[in-house]
């Protein structure tokens, strides 16, 4: 009998306490505003007591080995815990799943509650998640000019590519740069990010929908903004995908909890110091993007399907533990790392795989498909594989090793256009960043670097 690694999935916890909900009708640039004085006074707090206090220690290893571990950053919105994986100010997946809002007809948290949960700390009310979907909907229409460029590029071109572009695009009309250019307070800088953030997240769904009508369906006719839908709402129908409930569910779940990571990984990072220059949030955002199309990072989401894919193909209808584990052995012998598989942080399975491969199990279509199949019994096998391996720190699956399977088994079988759909939802947490930035008045990032000689010279020296 073949040893398998299980990974346990927890059924949903009730929650240990309902979280500080937003007074109901407050909006949000008004709960944004109450919150500010706070965590102003706490980090000038912070400051003022300590400024000098060491947190942790830099050894050489942090600095050749991607700064992995380096306490070097602040970030609200998020904390991710090696063991237990990410909270959103506090509140882990299954908390919010119980207490953010959905959709009208809908059970899954959808991307405004979250949005509102990141910026503000607070879990909104039901009625202003509506005003929030509906604020966002009326400023989401593409300008005329991205759309041209969008139509312009050739299919052939990656869809990555093609968001990063039309998003660095949308700052011909960033409200923050006007009015830097007028000479606006740092006081006031927020405001017209937090402006402009909303504006760029209103729109990522017609961008998102325009590039993948044009690389997949040219030429077909696109669905206009329902004002009575949500932004996932919107975006699936723009897609094409309006008809399919259990789509749009999945998607709304999907880019509700792949929004923040907290600030190391290479998109958020990103965003944060190309913002920190006072790059506007479009150019801060677009260069996040070309950061989330890697293999390692959010690309591992391609890489994944393409790769169970070609298993697939070369293992056929045999589809057994033994099949799989020698394919993952001819994968690592070749030199190729196992994708969706491995995290620099995390050292379990990440709790957005649980939450994707639960929706899966609440759906009886989705446990006969054959492509979700394959990854269910991949993930019973490959972690004991990569233990056996020997080199990675976590052979346990990441979010990556699941979130294409369900798309796919929708008909979204495009997989090039898989790490799209993450870019619409890391949005999310890279704009609430973006605005705190500014609220906070944090500095130009501008860590230290060594030369090798340096390093070795500190070293010896030390
Ligand atoms: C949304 C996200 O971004 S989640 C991550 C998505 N990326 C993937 O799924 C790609 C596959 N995974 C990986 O490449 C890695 O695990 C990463 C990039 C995510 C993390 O990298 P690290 O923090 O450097 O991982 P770790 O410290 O465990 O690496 C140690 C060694 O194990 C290897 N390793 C790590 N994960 C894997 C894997 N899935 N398959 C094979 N080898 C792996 C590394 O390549 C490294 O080898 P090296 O010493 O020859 O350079
Ligand atoms: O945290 C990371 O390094 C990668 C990741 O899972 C994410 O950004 O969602």
């Amino acid at each position: 009998m073949m040893r398998q690694t299980c990974i346990r999935m927890p059924a949903r916890p009730i929650a240990a306490r309902l979280y500080c909900r937003s007074l109901s009708t407050q909006s949000l640039k008004d709960a944004i505003k109450e919150t500010i004085p706070v965590k102003q006074e706490q980090l000038k707090r912070i400051k003022a007591q300590h400024a000098g206090t060491t947190i942790g220690e830099v050894k050489v290893e942090n600095v050749i080995g991607g700064m992995r571990g380096l306490k070097a950053m602040l970030w609200d919105s998020s904390v991710l815990d090696p063991e237990k994986g990410i909270r959103f100010h506090g509140l882990s997946i299954p908390d919010c799943q119980q207490q953010l809002p959905a959709a009208p007809g809908g059970k899954e948290m959808i991307a405004e509650s979250m949005l509102w949960l990141l910026l503000t700390g607070k879990v909104p009310s039901e009625a202003q998640t509506r005003t929030l979907s509906r604020d966002l909907v009326e400023r989401g229409t593409l300008p005329n000019y991205v759309e041209k460029l969008i139509d312009s590029l050739p299919a052939t071109l990656h869809p990555m590519t093609q968001l990063g572009m039309g998003v660095a695009a949308l700052n011909h009309d960033s409200l923050f740069q006007a009015a830097y250019e007028k000479g606006i307070k740092k006081s006031e800088y927020w405001e017209a990010t937090l402006e402009d953030c909303l504006n760029l997240i209103s729109r990522l769904p017609a961008l998102a929908a325009r590039i993948y009508r044009n690389v997949y369906n040219p030429g077909k006719a696109m669905e206009s903004l329902d004002k009575n839908l949500d932004l996932v709402g919107n975006y699936v129908r723009l897609l094409g995908f309006g008809d399919n409930h259990s789509l749009t569910e999945y998607l709304r779940l999907y880019i509700a909890l792949h929004g923040d990571h907290e600030g190391g990984n290479a998109s958020a990072h990103t965003a944060h110091l190309v913002g920190s220059t006072l790059s506007d949030p479009y150019l801060s955002y677009s260069a996040a993007l070309f950061a989330l199309a890697g293999p390692l990072h959010g690309l591992a989401n391609q890489e994944v399907l393409r790769w169970q894919m070609a298993m697939q193909t070369e293992i056929g209808s045999d589809v057994t533990h033994d099949r799989i584990k020698e394919y993952l052995w001819k994968t690592l012998k070749s030199g190729q790392v196992v994708p969706g598989y491995g995290h620099g942080v995390l050292r379990n399975p990440d709790p957005r795989f649980i939450a994707l491969q639960q929706f899966c199990d609440s759906k009886p279509e989705l446990q006969d498909s054959p492509i979700i199949q394959l990854v269910k019994k991949t993930y019973e096998v490959a972690p004991g594989v990569l233990k056996e391996h020997g080199k990675t720190k976590n052979p346990y699956p990441n979010v990556d090793a699941t979130s294409g399977c369900v798309l796919y088994h929708y008909g979204l079988t495009q997989f090039k256009y898989y790490t799209v759909i993450f870019g619409v939802s890391r949005a999310l947490g890279c704009i609430t960043q973006l605005v705190w930035a500014r609220a906070l008045g944090l500095p130009l990032e501008r860590p230290k670097s060594l030369s090798l000689d340096a390093i070795e010279k500190l070293a010896k020296s030390a």
